[in-house]
């Protein structure tokens, strides 16, 4: 973001040549919902195409493309369902509703600019903005009480209630069978844990990615992208063993230097400290290698899109912050004129998908590791007594002993410590319950040759959220020229950009067609997009528009090109302009493009070129 930055000169720049407004205008809108338009578009399929690159080919990652629409059972058994919601509060009078985390932050912040205010209440008031998202309804209820918080029109609120956030709906026509659209797309990649890790050989280290949309419905939607109830997600699931948290390109990572926010420094001076990625993981503050490495590549990748990196910070989330199975959280938190923004969040989710969708699903969601020698180890044997359970369960008998005689050491001793503490336990088999006393069975602790083990996968998860990182985008390349502060333009770094080179001729003369039409080829051929703009208003005035929408280059086709097929190449950023033949000059715009030439060598190839009437 630049020093004066204006957000209102960005809106309107951002609206007037269409790269989103809100969805359904001509029917006045529906707040949290926006429609891309065509550059808006185009720098969107860009960064897509960007995070593809950067992480599904370079990391070879296995790519899923899933159903949005979700059947309530596997929301259910994901958590979801019961606690995917926020805290609702509403103006007893205007019927105004409010996020209540959000509400409470906005009034203390609005109390913390009072210079006079006790340092006591400063303390409680920082610490209690510092974890608004983590209080319960009751919590919440009572801080309300205890701070008088008042709605924005000075009314009395209500009680805060938890308000579930996903959309649901029915699927077919009896309306039997409830769903609802994806609040993330990272359940899509568990349901098909089992056919991702055939696919991935049955080991595990592997990664795989989803892009799509995502749903959530948004209490109260504001900040434009920032919050909005469809956006755009591009999650990574990577699946390690729980305890070997390595990654094999670490190394290549290790030295690289991160801006981070870890939990300490949030709880005392609340300052950032750079720190290399080895460093933090030694140090213990980034919990293990596959997560740092994961960060290490956020920060490349945005960096990559133009995000500034002074304005790129990593925040750990604190303790209360976290899902209670989560190991260590870090969000990418972007500088914007809205604050500091999370776009990324990196969660270590351990095991704990894998195992609920097991439980509910009854498909084991495990990988078999083979080991490379048999190993003699200490493992429960569950022995069942024939007699007993014959009496007691007959016909059933059979089926019975040989799950106790098949159970592995883990279920033999649960099963055993349930019955120790019980006198009883519950098994299931065949989607039949039986239970098991004392008498039934007997256990022993055994030495047994062990070719392998079981074990259910740890995941650590990236998740971005591609809208605020667009926008983010937006402010960090935003800018305006130094003679009119009121027309701003766009930095786009050239993978970004919507378009990659315009094509002005001088005149609309129809002389210039042939050559036109050949630099279009030619450039169309290595796959660089273009804009035509034959409109007769001054060169100046077409290069500022284009520079608007941010396209990097520009070629001019004037009267000297018809004889010598010469056009003359201007940078954005720069403004200033070479002269060269038009086959080498694209040659140059395609390397300009990919990132092996800069604007500087392109001005020690050719001549600089300068033409007055360009200034209009
Ligand atoms: N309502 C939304 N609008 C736009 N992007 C969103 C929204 N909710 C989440 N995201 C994006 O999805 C990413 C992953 O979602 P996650 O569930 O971690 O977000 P979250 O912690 O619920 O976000 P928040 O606390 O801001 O609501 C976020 O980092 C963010 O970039």
């Amino acid at each position: 973001m630049e020093k004066n930055f204006d957000r209102a000169v960005l809106e309107d720049l951002l609206k007037r040549r269409f790269f989103y407004i809100p969805s359904f205008e001509i029917y006045q809108g529906v707040s949290g919902f926006y429609d891309f338009g065509p550059p808006g578009c185009s720098v969107k399929q860009n960064v897509i195409s960007t995070w593809r690159q950067h992480f599904i080919i370079e990391e070879s990652m296995l790519e899923v493309d899933c159903a949005i629409l979700t059947p309530e059972i596997v929301l259910k058994a994901s958590g979801h369902t019961e606690r995917f919601s926020d805290l609702m509060i509403y103006d007893t009078v205007t019927k105004e509703v409010f996020r209540a985390d959000q509400l409470l932050t906005e009034i203390l912040k609005t109390r913390l600019k009072d210079e006079k205010l006790d340092e006591q209440l400063r303390k409680e008031y920082e610490e209690i903005i510092a974890q608004a998202d983590c209080y319960k309804e009751k919590e919440m209820h009572e801080l309300f009480q205890k701070h008088k918080i008042l709605s924005p029109n000075n009314n009395p609120l209500s009680e805060p209630v938890p308000f579930n956030l996903m959309f649901s709906t029915f699927i077919g026509p009896t309306g039997t069978t409830k769903a609802f659209l994806r609040p993330e797309t990272a359940q899509g990649i568990f349901v098909n844990f089992r056919r991702l890790l055939g696919y991935a050989g049955g080991k595990v280290p592997f990664a795989v990615a989803q892009i799509g949309n995502a749903f959530r419905n948004e209490i109260s939607p504001r900040s434009g992208l920032l919050r909005v109830r469809e956006f755009t997600l591009a999650e990574i699931e990577h699946f390690v063993s729980p305890d070997r948290k390595q990654h094999e390109k670490f190394k290549r990572v290790a030295e690289m230097e991160l801006t981070l926010f870890p939990q300490k420094q949030q709880l005392s001076d609340g300052k950032t400290i750079g720190m290399k990625v080895k460093d933090a993981v030694d140090q213990g503050i980034i919990n293990n290698q596959t997560l740092a490495y994961y960060m290490a590549r956020t920060h490349l990748f945005l960096i990559k899109l133009g995000i500034k990196p002074e304005g790129l910070r990593f925040r750990q989330h604190l303790k209360h912050e976290m899902a209670h199975y989560a190991s260590d959280c870090w969000d990418a938190e972007i500088l914007t004129s809205y604050g500091w923004v999370e776009c990324v969040g990196h969660a270590d989710r351990s095991c704990y998908d894998l195992k609920a969708h097991t439980k509910v699903s009854k498909t084991e969601l495990s990988v078999f590791e083979q080991f490379d020698e048999p190993r003699m180890e200490k493992a429960y044997q569950a022995k069942p007594v024939m007699q007993k359970i014959g009496r007691e369960f007959q016909k059933k008998a059979r089926l019975i002993s040989n799950h106790l005689k098949q159970m592995n050491s883990e279920d033999a001793e649960n099963l055993k410590k349930n019955i120790e503490n019980d006198g009883k336990a519950k098994i299931e088999i065949e989607s039949e319950e039986f239970e098991l006393a004392k008498d039934h069975v007997e256990f022993s602790l055994e030495d047994v040759k062990i070719n392998g083990r079981n074990f259910v996968p740890g995941v650590i998860e990236p998740s971005f959220g591609i809208g605020r990182i667009i926008y983010a985008v937006f402010e960090h390349s935003f800018s305006v020229r130094e003679d009119d502060k009121r027309r701003g333009f766009f930095r786009f770094t050239p993978a970004v950009a919507p378009v990659k080179c315009s094509i002005l001729p001088l005149s609309s003369n129809t002389d210039f067609d042939p050559l036109i039409q050949k630099i279009q080829s030619k450039l169309t051929l290595l796959g660089i997009s273009t804009k035509l703009d034959t409109t007769s208003t001054t060169i100046g005035k077409r290069y500022a528009r284009t520079d608007e929408i941010g396209i990097p280059l520009a070629i001019t086709v004037d009267f000297d090109s018809l004889n010598d097929e010469s056009v003359t190449l201007r940078d954005r950023d720069s403004t200033k302009q070479v002269r060269g033949n038009y086959s080498d000059i694209i040659d140059s715009v395609f390397q300009i493009i990919q990132g092996s030439l800069t604007w500087e060598e392109v001005t020690k190839k050719f001549p600089a070129f300068n033409r007055p009437s360009d200034k209009d």
